[in-house]
């Protein structure tokens, strides 16, 4: 079952990253080849009911460290939270939908053209909660740079180059992640060069 889900949330990655490609104009097999052999985790979530759901959270504020996450949720419990329009505001589940997150190391391939979104999730007094949520991450050791197209004749590169290994080992060593992940990294990036 669980081997079935995984193969055909990868298929279901690599159409998204046909689309992606073809919204930025730089062709659907762009990512698509770049994501070709990528990896992936699946995570379980499950948020019991709380009696006091103010006083906690069930998944704090931040955005994803990944390229992106396709999450599907339990059908009629809300909790899922997008910090959009200055507020926090409900994704409520749809039936047979899933949500597609765009993770911090997308946003780093598009330089800041598509931007991580900024979520978490909230529990209730009445009901339990679950969602799964499928990670996908760049092969380890590739290089994540925005394609050249992306950079117009004005703008800067927001980003070092770097790879999946090296912001995996800074979000488990250094910091949790949460909504300045990705800021946080590349600061420490920069220290760490010219310390060298
Ligand atoms: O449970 C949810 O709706 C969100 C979970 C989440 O943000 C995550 O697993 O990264
Ligand atoms: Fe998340």
């Amino acid at each position: 079952m669980y081997e079935k889900y995984s193969e055909a949330m990868k298929n279901l990655t690599l159409s998204i990253m046909e689309l992606l490609g073809l919204s930025l104009g730089i062709g659907k097999d762009y990512y698509r080849d770049f994501f070709q052999d990528c990896d992936y985790i699946t995570r379980c979530n499950y948020y019991p009911p709380c009696p006091q759901p103010e006083l906690t959270q069930g998944t704090g504020p931040h955005t994803d460290p990944v390229a992106l996450t396709i999450l599907h949720q339990q059908d009629k419990e809300e909790g899922l939270e997008i910090f959009t329009g200055g507020k926090w505001q409900s994704v409520p589940p749809v039936p047979g939908a899933f949500v597609v997150n765009i993770g911090d190391t997308f946003m780093a391939m598009t330089n800041d053209m598509y931007k991580s979104c900024l979520h978490r999730a909230v529990v209730n007094q009445h009901s339990s909660r679950q969602s799964i949520a499928f990670f996908v991450l760049p092969r380890r050791n590739k290089v994540i740079r925005a394609h050249d197209s992306l950079i117009g004749p004005n703008d800067k590169r927001l980003y070092p180059d770097f790879t999946w290994s090296q912001l995996e080992a800074f979000t488990q060593k250094c910091c949790r992640a949460d909504d300045k992940t990705i800021k946080n990294f590349v600061q420490f990036l920069s220290e760490s060069s010219s310390a060298e």
